[in-house]
């Protein structure tokens, strides 16, 4: 038996404005820090009652995925667990949208638009120039990777293209030693638990994942999904479940 922890980073500097992040390198929030270490509370107490034993970390090349892991694990008690960090567990590349206020969008396009592009498995929001300086063509992060893989949009199923090969090469072998948290983004999640929890194109829609909340699955033999609970009390998850849903008007 085995659990893989998915933890949605504390709130960004741009989920508190309101803003369409995407690949863009945000820093937390104060709120965001303070969930963080809340996350880490809540996975102390885990390991605390024998649940969880958490052997390795992985997170996303993002600063604001980066710092919650560093929180969560230092609150834990375990600031010393190994970390791997990969870019195909950065969110969900949104393309022109990034930096744009996701209400003023809303205004702008409509809402029922900007909720397709939000949410549909494979409508991608319109790609940004690779001219354009929000483009990360220059970042130093990704100098390992060839232009052509940076992405200039990205929908749902772009995602889940990037993060299943992830998964399978890296991540279902450290499951095989023990329990493993993941902490990434709303989207790169959403990927991952569409494909571990087998949720439709038409049902995937409907996910949301609260920033700071840990996602606890629990594998059975061969990597059988037996069981996934959100840690924290269920109706304040649902309350910030809705809050995501809702960001952009509606
Ligand atoms: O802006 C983003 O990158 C994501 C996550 O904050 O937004 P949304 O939840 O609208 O997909």
């Amino acid at each position: 038996m085995s659990h893989l922890v998915l933890l949605r980073h504390g709130q960004s500097v741009w989920n508190a404005e309101n803003r369409f992040t995407g690949w863009t390198d945000v820093d937390l929030s104060p709120v965001g820090e303070d969930e963080a270490r809340q996350a880490g509370r809540l996975l102390r107490e885990e390991q605390e009652a024998g649940q969880l034993d958490l052997v390795g970390v992985h997170t996303s090349l993002l600063t604001r995925a980066v710092r919650t892991a560093t929180l969560a694990l230092e609150t834990m008690g375990r600031p010393w667990l190994p970390v791997r960090r990969s870019w195909r567990l950065n969110e969900r590349h949104y393309g022109d949208l990034q930096g744009r206020n996701k209400a003023e969008t809303a205004e702008r396009h409509g809402l029922e638009q900007v909720q397709r592009w939000r949410r549909s498995y494979d409508e991608p929001p319109p790609p940004l120039d690779p001219s354009d300086p929000r483009s990360g063509t220059q970042d130093p992060r990704y100098r390992g990777l060839p232009a052509s893989a940076l992405p200039r949009s990205e929908c749902l199923a772009d995602v889940v293209r990037r993060v299943v090969p992830w998964f399978e090469d890296c991540l279902a072998a450290d499951l095989a030693h023990g329990d493993v948290l993941v902490v990434a983004h709303g989207n790169s999640i959403r990927a991952l638990a569409k494909h571990l929890k087998g949720i439709s194109d038409e049902a995937i829609v409907d996910l949301e994942v609260p920033t700071g909340v840990p996602w606890v699955l629990r594998f059975g033999p061969d990597l059988t999904l037996e069981e996934d609970r959100f840690l924290g009390d269920p109706a304040t998850v649902a309350a910030l479940q809705e809050a995501v849903r809702r960001q952009a008007g509606g």
